[in-house]
């Protein structure tokens, strides 16, 4: 469906007399269980609908010459012995096939001959199991070449299938000094701060699992204060004695901590800054949560949850780590590598699931095979197996198996060009209908290059094909090119680790001076509290501005403060003020000819010789005359006409004369002269 709707834009460029470039290596089709369809490409010069200029670029730039000549050799006598099979069994060569590799031969942009390649096929037998001795022979053969002076970081080791890459970056943990890196390696659960992190998380959130808690008091003791206290000895006891006393004498506060900030606050309580190696783990997962927490609240549950079905699974990119890489052929596409090992190259040609099911369909083919009762059903699902090939389903059966072929020769194709300077392979010997019997049947057929092999001594060995192949000479690794050149300019860009660390940060909650003010609200003791939000609002409103042409501003400002609630609130709150500042008087004070001192404090000694602050609401001043105003949104009360009484006194002991004080009942819009 894809190529269906890029076929019209396609189209559609065309008619427009626009230009478009596909690009695309039939023999690197290796998706097909993702609905990856070769035969599109390879189908795209008979569609009558382009005019389509096919080039095919001959140079490879990638790989030293030998690689290329090993790689045209061996790929042209595969497909060869491929389409003899085919051939034999059905009478006709195998097009399809040849026309997708008819372009496999490559030339090289180097003069000199360079390159290596060698091929090993295991036995299997009880002397010498075939996995360990492949492992051993891994180990070895990467030890010997870090010791003639590849790099560790030249070195890529390719799988067929993921499953693989644990048992071999085991057997190298415990065989050899060197480090496998890989992405499948490094999950997140892999990580021992991560891993206690989740651990204390889950003991705030479910403080009844005592055995998730005892396995953060096991890692605290064992990995962070290096004692030797078993799991059961924690169990018998009490779990808490063994966790940091820091983390247990804060639980309540902790559970109320926003969850990013409780992560690092638990890395700080546990010293996980004693843990080595988890920085680049750290960054990862905090940029996780960072994420989970753009869409997701802090809720503790429901982020374990996330983790334990996806997160823990998540990898790190290991780009930046020192080792060997170790990835999968599917991964590798595209990539290249100094020197390419592949171990276990010994996959199924077929049937390397047991059950794989293919739809077929006879109805309607106009085929002989096109009989009841098999046309009956539109579409039957056949477990594919050589079984079918006397059935009535023989064609969907060949045309399988022809995919099949295709998809594993493309497989190793794709795995073989990775490679620049060095390619070494091991498969297993005599393995029939294996990717192994392939490359044997396709090195005896090679005729160029001349691959050395060893002799084989018994006789009964000589019948069967050699068992190691050998061609070129080892590449060792470059000098860096700082070391060769001292050209700033063409100096490598180097990794530089970073530590990461969380420092303690008071959580606050930041809330803007006018906010805060708000809320805090005035001592009204109305009984609505409507009527109390409207009075607070005009009472910031009133006190702000200098004269009527401020409303809108201030109306604004509330606004983007986020004390007014909704449009309606603010009409309603501008309507109000208008109407208020309609009463004659007031209109005089806000027209603009007042000079203001608004909510000014005014500091003086009381007879205790106590310093206090009084800050009327508004203070004027015109021609000498003082006016003082105190907004009032409640009921009326004596006790705020002692209080504006007061500010006039103390506005006359600052020596104004003419000081006048009013309350303005804002909600009645009523006057009031104090005197
Ligand atoms: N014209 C060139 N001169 C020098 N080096 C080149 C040139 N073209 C490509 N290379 C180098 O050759 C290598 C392979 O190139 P590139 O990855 O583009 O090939 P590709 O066709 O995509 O390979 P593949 O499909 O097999 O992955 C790269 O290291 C690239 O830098």
């Amino acid at each position: 469906m894809q190529w269906e709707n890029f076929h019209l834009l396609l189209q559609e460029s065309l008619a427009q007399k626009e230009g478009s470039l596909i690009v695309g290596d039939i023999k690197q089709s290796i998706y097909r269980w993702r609905n990856g369809d070769w035969k599109i490409l390879a189908g795209l010069g008979n569609d009558p609908s382009f005019r389509i200029r096919e080039c095919s670029l001959g140079t490879n730039w990638r790989s030293e010459a030998n690689i290329i000549r090993f790689n045209n050799g061996l790929f042209t006598a595969a497909c060869q012995v491929l389409n003899d099979r085919y051939e034999a069994e059905q009478g006709d060569p195998c097009t399809q096939l040849l026309d997708a590799y008819s372009d496999v031969c490559q030339q090289t942009a180097r003069k000199d001959e360079k390159g290596y390649i060698k091929l090993t096929f295991l036995p299997d037998n009880k002397e010498e199991p075939y996995a360990e001795t492949m492992l051993q022979q891994l180990a070895e053969e990467t030890d010997a070449l870090i010791r003639k002076g590849i790099q560790t970081k030249d070195i890529a080791i390719l799988v067929r299938k993921n499953k693989t890459i644990p048992a071999i970056a085991d057997y190298f943990d415990k065989h050899t000094p060197y480090r496998i890196v890989s992405d499948e390696a490094f999950r997140l659960d892999a990580s021992l701060a991560i891993c206690m992190i989740i651990g204390g998380l889950r003991f705030l959130a479910m403080p009844d699992d005592l055995i998730a808690q005892a396995r953060l008091a096991v890692a605290y003791q064992n990995e962070i204060l290096h004692q030797d206290i078993s799991l059961n000895t924690i169990l018998i006891n009490k779990v808490s004695d063994y966790l940091p006393a820091g983390f247990m004498l804060q639980l309540e506060e902790l559970k109320l901590m926003p969850l990013y900030e409780l992560m690092e606050k638990l890395f700080i309580l546990f010293s996980m800054e004693r843990i080595e190696h988890q920085d680049a783990y750290l960054c990862a997962f905090y940029d996780a949560v960072t994420e989970y927490q753009q869409k997701h609240s802090s809720e503790l549950t429901a982020f374990l949850t996330y983790w334990d079905e996806k997160l823990h699974e998540k990898t790190i990119p290991s780009g930046e780590i020192e080792g060997i890489r170790i990835l999968s052929i599917h991964k590798s596409k595209g990539l290249e590598y100094h020197t390419v090992l592949i171990p276990f190259c010994d996959w199924k040609m077929e049937n390397e699931t047991n059950s794989h099911l293919i739809w077929c369909s006879v109805a309607g083919t106009g085929k002989e095979t096109d009989i009841a009762p098999f046309n009956e059903l539109d579409i039957v699902p056949v477990n594919y197996s050589s079984a079918m090939a006397n059935s009535i389903y023989r064609s969907s059966y060949l045309e399988e198996r022809l995919q099949l072929w295709v998809d594993n020769l493309n497989l190793l194709y794709v795995a073989f060009t990775r490679a620049c300077k060095n390619l070494i392979i091991w498969g297993k010997q005599n393995q029939k209908g294996t990717v192994s019997e392939l490359l044997q049947e396709a090195l005896l057929q090679m005729k160029d290059p001349p691959m050395q092999h060893e002799e084989t001594d018994s006789e009964e060995d000589k019948s069967s094909a050699p068992d190691l192949y050998e061609y070129g000479t080892l590449c060792l690794s470059e000098p860096s090119a700082e070391q060769a050149s001292g050209n700033r300019l063409s100096e490598q860009a180097e990794g530089i680790p970073v530590r990461l660390e969380s420092t303690e940060t008071a959580i606050e909650f930041q809330q803007s001076n006018r906010s805060a003010d708000f809320i805090r609200g005035e001592e009204e003791e109305e009984d609505s509290t409507q009527y109390i939000r409207q009075g607070r609002l005009l009472h910031q409103v009133f006190a702000s501005i200098r004269q009527e042409s401020d409303l809108p501003e201030a109306i604004s400002r509330l606004r983007f403060d986020g004390i007014l609630e909704s449009a309606e609130q603010e009409k309603q709150i501008t309507r109000l003020a208008q109407w208020a500042m309609n009463h004659p008087k007031v209109k005089d004070w806000y027209n603009g000819t007042w000079e203001l001192f608004n909510e000014c404090a005014i500091l003086f000694t009381d007879e205790n010789g106590h310093t206090q602050t009084r800050r009327p609401d508004r203070v004027m001043m015109k021609n000498g005359q003082v006016i003082i105003v105190d907004f009032k949104f409640g009921k009326k009360n004596e006790a705020y006409n002692r209080q504006v009484r007061e500010y006039m006194n103390l506005l006359s002991a600052m020596g104004y004369t003419h000081v006048e004080g009013f309350l303005w009942y804002v909600f009645k819009n009523e006057l009031e002269e104090i005197v």
